[in-house]
């Protein structure tokens, strides 16, 4: 097993404001992180993930227990020294004034350069390449504020970089992304850990992309219950699928996403196979229906026809005559009408 850069041992977090009331998120947490290793936080909205992140970077103080950051105790630990082997990215916009992003990654540098801030020929050298890891050289000379979403979380990224940490922690570096920013956040941060033997710790709402991307899931379920493991064990242990467990949802264990129920639905019989069958499924499901396999009793049988990319559907409701639909729009149409009939 590779070098742990960062542990728990027996770590309490919440919150003890000096008047009111205590609040427990999670206790006993035994928690390591290890270089080169990718690990994403995840759980329900409220459970604890930001207090957890925050404990875990030094900006919160625990109820109990310690963070050991490369052995070492981080309450003991001044922010510098925090800082050379700890790098955070909030989701939070910084106020950034009129930086360019050269000049923002370029403050990744602070925690080693001396007291006059000034940049060596090395600092110089390392605030490039962090530009060049994250594919941002073209955007040196650009003002901060000018940037869009995408490129900004990137330059973000590369600030962090900069400070050459040990652990890389980021809370929500896909928010505000659209799908295909996210697919590259997420691939450019499992590269980082690969080639620059970084520890990457994010927080995040994106299941399916976490699932896909982690070599660790750490599942913070309600009650602070943490479940701990690679993404496919904690599929097939139902641990995923209990901790996200909502009404009117249901984890589908083969396909590793979530289904949607609306809440009153009807039975269909589906005949037919492949891509046309599962988008089928889909637009019943919109439409309200629980959709069963062709050979089983349903009030409701649709039957696949055509192929692939001219496909087409009868619909036979309660042994009327079949009606031909050439969408899924008029299929969801029928099964509409013949539910508004009934
Ligand atoms: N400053 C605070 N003082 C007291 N309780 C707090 C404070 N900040 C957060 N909490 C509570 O701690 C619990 C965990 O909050 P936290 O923000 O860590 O959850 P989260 O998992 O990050 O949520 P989300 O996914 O919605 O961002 C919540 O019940 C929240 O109300």
């Amino acid at each position: 097993m590779s070098t742990t850069v960062l542990a728990t041992e027996a770590l309490n977090i919440g919150y003890a404001p000096r008047h009111g009331q205590r609040r427990v998120v999670a206790n006993d947490l035994n928690l390591t992180l290890h270089a080169g290793e990718v690990v994403c936080l995840l759980g329900p909205n409220g459970v604890g993930k930001s207090t957890l992140l925050r404990t875990l970077v030094g900006m919160q103080p625990p109820l109990g227990g310690r963070v050991l950051l490369d052995g070492a105790d981080i309450a003991a630990l001044s922010p510098r020294e925090i800082a050379r082997r700890l790098s955070v990215v909030l989701t939070e916009r910084v106020e950034v004034g009129q930086l360019t992003a050269y000049a923002l990654v370029a403050l990744g540098r602070h925690p080693h350069t001396d007291w006059t801030g000034r940049l060596t020929p090395h600092d110089e050298d390392v605030v490039r390449r962090a530009l060049e890891a994250v594919d941002a050289v073209n955007l040196a000379a650009r003002l901060v504020y000018e940037l869009s979403d995408g490129e900004r979380q990137r330059v973000m990224v590369a600030r962090a970089l900069a400070q050459e940490p040990l652990v890389m922690a980021l809370d929500e570096p896909t928010a505000f992304l659209d799908l295909p920013r996210r697919v590259e956040m997420m691939r450019l941060l499992r590269r980082l850990a690969r080639e620059m033997n970084r520890a990457i710790l994010l927080s995040t709402h994106d299941l399916d992309l976490a699932l896909r991307t982690a070599d660790t899931l750490w599942l913070l379920a309600p009650g602070g219950v943490m479940h701990v493991g690679a993404p496919e064990d904690l599929v097939l242990n139902g641990a995923f699928e209990a901790t996200f467990a909502s009404e009117g949802m249901t984890f589908d264990r083969r396909e590793g996403h979530f289904r949607i129920h609306p809440p009153a639905y009807r039975r269909v019989a589906l005949e037919g196979n492949g891509i046309v069958r599962a988008w089928t499924v889909r637009a019943l499901e919109r439409a309200g229906c629980l959709v069963v396999g062709g050979d089983e009793s349903a009030p409701l049988r649709v039957v696949i026809g055509g192929d692939d990319r001219r496909p087409c559907w009868d619909v036979h409701a309660n042994g009327a005559e079949p009606q031909r639909a050439g969408s899924l729009r008029e299929v969801a149409a029928l099964v509409q009408q013949s539910q508004a009939h009934r």
